[in-house]
């Protein structure tokens, strides 16, 4: 059986609503909810392909996209190739053009409607963020505080806790304050011991690829119903995390870190290559910055995950300050 390729767009109205539309009964997956777009023609880009589609479906006129994620997915009766591109900016009012319903809804009220079995990975990646900040270890608990604040404000909406170096009880108190001036503005991902996952039940959890391993040994996916994340640096840790049915991932190193000086960096052909074969988003980590974040779109990522790179106010070597 071919694959079938085909191109979808999220579009986001200026409240950040995402425009999904009905599929008619009489198609594949008729009745569920979907993404716009359709088949890419032979010879055609998914680029092109979805500005036709959406024009057709929807009378508008898409004047720049970028690859969000790629899902492949086999139905009993088909198998699809979801290319889904991010609109950026179009022009015209979205209107059922082939009498099609739409909707537009809050990002985190995808999940409450029926989609078709392939678009879970999609419905994650268009709740998340270009990037995900990972706190710097090296401040005290009022400078990470007033820190995360000025991030907030530059716009970060996703959130690693990481603070290696403190105590259990140090790491659990600032938990608890992160968590707090976060609320309902960024979502914050813990990293410990899932046991402590209990008494946090705001927050998400990224897995280390240790407690990832551990818990692959167990076969089955987690069922947490919140944020969970997992940190890779390998196919196997990939498939590891893809087998428990983990949100997004985290992979590195790109690049050379100072925080993990003695990591062979992937370098970005390499990352590339493995994420050609993973449909869940993947963040991007390792000497990245805002700067690297069109290579990243462009290599099937996400976005970028960073310390230094996206924490307020970091000098970069260049001496340039750089901005969120
Ligand atoms: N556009 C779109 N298609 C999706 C999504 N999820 C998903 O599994 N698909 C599948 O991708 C394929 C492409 O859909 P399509 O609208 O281009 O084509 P179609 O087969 O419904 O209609 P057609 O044969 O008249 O062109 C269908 O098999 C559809 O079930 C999605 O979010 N958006
Ligand atoms: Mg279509």
């Amino acid at each position: 059986m071919k694959r079938v390729h085909v191109a979808a767009g999220v579009i986001r109205g200026a409240d950040g609503r995402v425009l999904i539309a009905k599929r008619p009964l009489d198609k594949h997956q008729g009745g569920l909810w979907e993404f716009p777009g359709g088949k890419v023609e032979d010879g055609e880009s998914a680029e092109a392909a979805l500005e036709r589609e959406l024009a057709e479906e929807l009378g508008i006129a898409v004047t720049r996209s970028r690859p969000l994620i790629q899902v492949r997915h086999d139905y009993p009766d088909k198998q699809v190739l979801l290319d889904v591109r991010e609109v950026l900016a179009f022009t015209g009012e979205p209107h059922g053009a082939e009498g099609q319903p739409l909707a537009w809804v809050a990002p985190e009220a995808l999940p409450d409607y029926r989609f078709p079995a392939a678009n879970r990975p999609i419905i994650t990646a268009a709740r998340l963020p270009d990037r995900y900040l990972i706190t710097p270890d090296e401040h005290s608990a009022d400078e990470l505080l007033r820190g995360l604040s000025s991030a907030l404000q530059q716009g970060i909406r996703l959130i690693q806790l990481r603070a290696p170096s403190l105590s259990d009880r140090a790491y659990r108190t600032l938990a608890a304050d992160v968590i707090e001036l976060c609320k309902g503005r960024a979502e914050v991902l813990l990293k410990g011991p899932l046991e402590w996952a209990a008494d946090f039940p705001e927050a998400g959890w990224h897995l280390s690829a240790a407690q990832l391993r551990q818990l692959a040994a167990s076969g089955r996916p987690i069922a947490f119903g919140r944020w969970l994340a997992a940190s890779c640096h390998d196919a196997l840790e990939m498939s590891l995390a893809a087998s428990l049915e983990v949100d997004f991932i985290v992979l590195s190193p790109v690049q050379a870190t100072v925080s993990h000086p003695d990591a062979v960096p992937l370098g970005w052909p390499r990352a590339a290559e493995l994420l050609a074969g993973f449909t869940q988003p993947v963040y991007l980590l390792g000497g990245l910055g805002m700067a690297d974040l069109a290579q990243a779109s462009d290599s099937g990522a996400q976005g970028v995950a960073a310390i230094r790179g996206l924490w307020p106010g970091w000098v970069d070597p260049s001496g340039a300050t750089r901005t969120i």
